[in-house]
Formats: C-alpha cells, structure tokens, sequence
C-alpha cells in the first residue's frame, strides 16, 4: 500500500499559473487544458466563452470586470502523469489569495508579456516565490507580437530578480514573423515512451496554428538545412544568440532550477498555443513532484504517513442554487478516500468527507480518492478556515499559512442593526475565508470592525458578498493608514492613546496590530515610546 501512495505522489505535477495581469494566464491555462485534453475546444474553462452555472453576485462582479477572484484546480492526465493546475486570481488587489495558493503548489510557471517585460506584480509574485522556495518555470507570452529583444529581457529577469533564466526554447522571429523555437534541451522520447530534457538536437520546431485557435497548433521538427533553407536569417540569428547563452551558461540546470537558482524559460504565444505543448512537457519532465512537507514544528510528514491535507482555500456560496461552503484541501500525504473520517487538527474535532469535489470554473466532478500533490474540494465544510489542517492516523498540523501586509484600512460600518446577528456571522465566514483581514480595536467595539486589504476591491467583494449573501447593507469608511506592524500586548497597552495610530487584534490569531499613516511615523513612535515591540509583517512574503 504504502509504495503505491508513492508512486501515486511521483507522477503529480502541482502547480499554479501566475503572472501580472492580462499577460495572458487564462489564455493559457485553456491551452494547457488543451493539450491535457482536460478540454476539447478553447473557450470552456474559466467559462469566460460560456458561463453557465455562476450566478451568484460578487461573481457577476467578477465578470463585470472581467477579472478572475475565484481559485480552484483543474486536474488533468498527461503523459501518464496527472497534473494539477491551480488557478489564481488576475487582479493584484487579490494577491493574498495568490499568495495562498503558492502554498499549495510544488512549482510555478510565470507569465510575462514579451512587449511588458518585467511589471509590479511579476516582481512581487517572483519575490514570493524566491521566499518559500518554489522553482519557477518561465514562459515569456505574446511573442506573435511586437516584443523587446529576447537577450534583454533575459537580461532584465536576471539583473533585476536576481534569477538567472536559461533559456530551453529560443525564438526564430518575432511579432507576425514568429515562426517556432530552438529547442536548446531536447524534448525527444527516451525508450520507455517518456520525453526527458537531454542533449539539443540541431534545427528547430516550426509551428503552424490551427485554423480559428480552436484546436492545438501543430510543431513539426525541421532539421537544420530545412531550417535555414525556409528560415534562413531568423534561424541563423536565433542559433548564433543560442551559442551566446551557453557562452554565459544559461543552459538548463536542474538542480539550480530546484533550487531557485534558476527559471528555465520558453517562448511562445498562448493565444495561438505556440510553445505551451512545450512548456507540459517540461512541466511533466523537471517539475518536483510532492515531497514530504515540514508540519508547524519543523518536523517533515513522510508521504506515506496517514492522510493529512490543509485548507488553502475556502469560499461560501460559490453557487447560489447550493448555498454551500467549499474547503479546498491540498492533500500532503497518505490516501484521501471519499467518505473518510477526519480529524481537524485546530479544533480537535472529526468530520466526515462525504462531498468532496474537484472543481474548476464551474465544472464540478466528485473525487472518490487523492493522493499527495492532488486538491480536493470538500462541500459543506462549515468550521473549516484557512490555513487548517485535516489528517488520520498520527496528528500533524501545518504551519499557519502567511498573512500578509495590509496596505488598506477601513472601518465597517452596518446601519441596520436588527441585522446584527447576521452581520457578524457574515465578518466571521468572510473572515475564515481570508477574503479580509478583520480587526477589531478597543475604541470602536465590536459592532464596528476594521478590515485590512492588501488592495482595495478586497472591501467591495466584502460589501457585496455581505449583501449578497447575508442580506447586511454595510458600508466602508476608509481609514487613513497605510502600514501595519506588530507588536505584543504590552506595546498595545502603552500605544492606545498614542496619536496618529490605532492599536488592533485580530481575532484569527490573536495578534495586536498597529496601524500607522506612514513609515516616518514608526521612526516617531519608536523615539516616542522606548524599548517598543514593533515588528514588519512581511509585504508579499511570509509575515
Ligand atoms: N497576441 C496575443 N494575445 C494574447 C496571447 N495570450 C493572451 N493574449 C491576449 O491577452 C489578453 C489577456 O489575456 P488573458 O488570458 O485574459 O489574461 P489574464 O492574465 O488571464 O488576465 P486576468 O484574468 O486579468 O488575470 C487577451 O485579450 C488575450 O486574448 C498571445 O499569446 N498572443
């Protein structure tokens, strides 16, 4: 049995999309399925070409604004491996939640816009990435248009990420004259049928869309002298640029890749799926599958231990037919089973897993077992909130997943109080969720919480969703902070009427917080009150 959970955990490749917006991540996402055969024509995930099934309102928002606030993971067999793909939401206003599928996943595959480069989110996401350690794949979009120069913008990631790209595909023209790659690992078969990245085959991969983009664009290999006979200048500058890689060793290394050192890097043009088979098979091929993960002491589960998982994700009433709540479960060790007793390590208490789902876009199938690597969906989970973790057999619980620095402060305020019951058990769902960090401080009570935001349109899906769902009319009166640090009990003490700053705890962890205007301030107030605890919550990182 327990080899079998084994070698289900080594054939997972987990991993999550993640780019600035609009450099192209549902575009690809829907290759990617593409290619897995998840899908059988573009336009069915993300439901952004048919959205059947979402109705409830903050996701009418969502598709107002045509932007992504939900997550969950599409799963999908690929070259005898099964690959789980979890999405993120686009808009940076929503990193937190990014940010929490990160720690879910065992790679990431980073979008840029080849005409954009480098842009605000991208260096955050790969900051987030560098800290908790998650090799990254790059994949530089859009090259059917007009693009910066590939050499630079290789030197741009490495000189201002401090991640050294190597390059495993280069491209022969650009723009409209965007023809195919050099592939400068070779993608070829091995014996037993799988593809491993060995020695570069002279010539290049040229690829052809399909008629419409409907179906996958074909990559035929050309061996040089058909390479140069049909592309001559293109192929010839592509192979000299090549050359100059290896020059400056940017060839692939798996075990800098491993270890964050360095991002293996394609080229490619989602919309018209240039490069994305490419980028599966490399996925497939270097990707780490689950390994063992550390619990809250430092302590690694084994793999093969009994079934442990934690909620990364949770979300009520994605539908408002159902009215339910989904826990999503990264599943970290052992054999999850439908059906199965588990033990909630917060609270020390059993639930049943009878409904439990997978689930991307709208589609929902239901799982009868998972192994390392896998999501799982459970369906009513009420009492579960992020960050929790579920196992059986020997305990284990996950470290508390990061919250991240509110840069957002703003006081909620209910005016009909009749609704108060409502209101706060609406503050507590959104806050298990993660949607917002709820605060409350001394001097304003209760009845008036302060929520934190990493952006602001977190507070409209709060607004809304309280509306929509909890039938509570609230409003948000901004506050005028833009930094938080942490202190313990005694500094929160000593800093209640202190000027200018406002002084919180926070009930998901216990934690005081206090919210200053801006960082000359801590300066001012560190002078002002000696011997302080005052410490950073880590913006996009681990705090
Ligand atoms: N020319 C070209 N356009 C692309 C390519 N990939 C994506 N696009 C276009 O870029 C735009 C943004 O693509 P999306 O896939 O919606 O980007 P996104 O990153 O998911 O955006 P968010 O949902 O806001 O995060 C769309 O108009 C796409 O059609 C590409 O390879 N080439």
């Amino acid at each position: 049995m327990s080899s079998h959970i084994a070698a289900e955990a080594a054939r997972r490749r987990t991993f999550a999309v993640i780019s600035h917006p609009d450099a192209g991540k549902s575009t690809i996402t829907e290759a990617l399925a593409l290619y897995g055969r998840a899908i059988s024509s573009a336009g069915a995930v993300h439901g952004k070409g048919d959205r059947k099934g979402v109705v409830s309102d903050w996701m009418s928002m969502e598709q107002d604004r045509g932007i992504s606030i939900t997550s969950a993971a599409l799963q999908f067999e690929y070259r005898g491996c099964v690959v789980n793909l979890l999405d993120t939401p686009g808009h940076a206003d929503f990193s937190e939640d990014t940010y929490r599928v990160l720690t879910a996943v065992d790679a990431a595959v980073m979008l840029l816009d080849a005409a954009k480069g480098l842009e605000p989110q991208t260096l955050k996401l790969f900051e987030v990435c560098r800290a908790r350690r998650i090799p990254v794949i790059t994949f530089i979009n859009k090259w059917d248009r007009p693009a910066k120069d590939a050499l630079e913008l290789i030197e741009e990631i490495e000189t201002r990420i401090g991640i050294k790209p190597t390059p495993v595909t280069w491209p022969v023209g650009v723009g409209g004259e965007f023809r195919g790659v050099i592939e400068r690992v070779g993608f070829g078969e091995e014996a037993d049928g799988r593809r491993v990245t060995g020695p570069q085959v002279p010539g290049m991969v040229r690829y052809e869309r399909s008629p419409g983009g409907q179906q996958l664009a074909t990559a035929e290999f050309l061996d040089e002298a058909s390479a140069i006979a049909q592309f001559g200048p293109d192929y010839e500058r592509a192979q000299e640029e090549s050359e100059l890689l290896s020059e400056v060793e940017a060839d692939f290394d798996p075990k800098t890749f491993e270890s964050g050192q360095t991002t293996p890097t394609l080229f490619g043009a989602a919309l018209v799926h240039f490069g994305v088979g490419q980028l599966l098979d490399l996925l497939v091929d270097i990707a780490p599958s689950p390994f063992s993960r550390d619990d809250a002491k430092g302590q690694p589960r084994d793999l093969e231990d009994g079934f442990s998982g934690f909620v990364f994700k949770s979300q009520a009433n994605m539908n408002a037919s159902h009215r339910d709540q989904l826990a999503f479960i990264r599943v970290c060790s052992g054999r999850f089973e439908r059906g199965m007793q588990v033990t909630q390590a917060q609270g020390k208490r059993t639930m049943s897993t009878k409904y439990a789902q997978t689930l991307f876009g709208s589609a929902r199938d239901t799982v009868d077992e998972a192994w390392p690597g896998d999501i799982v969906g459970l369906v009513n989970a009420t009492g579960l909130s992020v960050g929790d973790t579920i196992y059986t057999g020997r305990a284990v619980e996950y470290p508390p997943l990061p919250a991240f620095a509110p840069e957002h402060f703003g006081a909620l305020q209910m005016h009909d109080t009749s609704k108060a019951k409502r209101f706060r058990r609406g503050i507590a769902q959104l806050d298990a969720e993660g949607v917002v960090q709820v605060l409350y401080s001394e001097r304003r009570g209760e009845a008036t919480p302060v929520l934190a935001a990493v952006g602001p349109l977190q507070f409209e899906v709060t607004v809304a969703r309280l509306q929509a769902e909890f039938d509570v009319p609230a409003t948000i009166d901004h506050l005028p902070f833009q930094l938080a640090r942490l202190t313990d009990a005694e500094g929160a003490q000593r800093l209640r009427t202190a000027p200018g700053v406002e002084v919180f705890t926070r009930p998901r962890d216990g934690a005081h917080l206090v919210a200053l205007p801006n960082k000359y301030r801590i300066q001012t107030i560190v002078n002002d009150y000696p011997g302080l605890v005052l410490e950073p919550l880590l913006a996009g990182g681990q705090g």
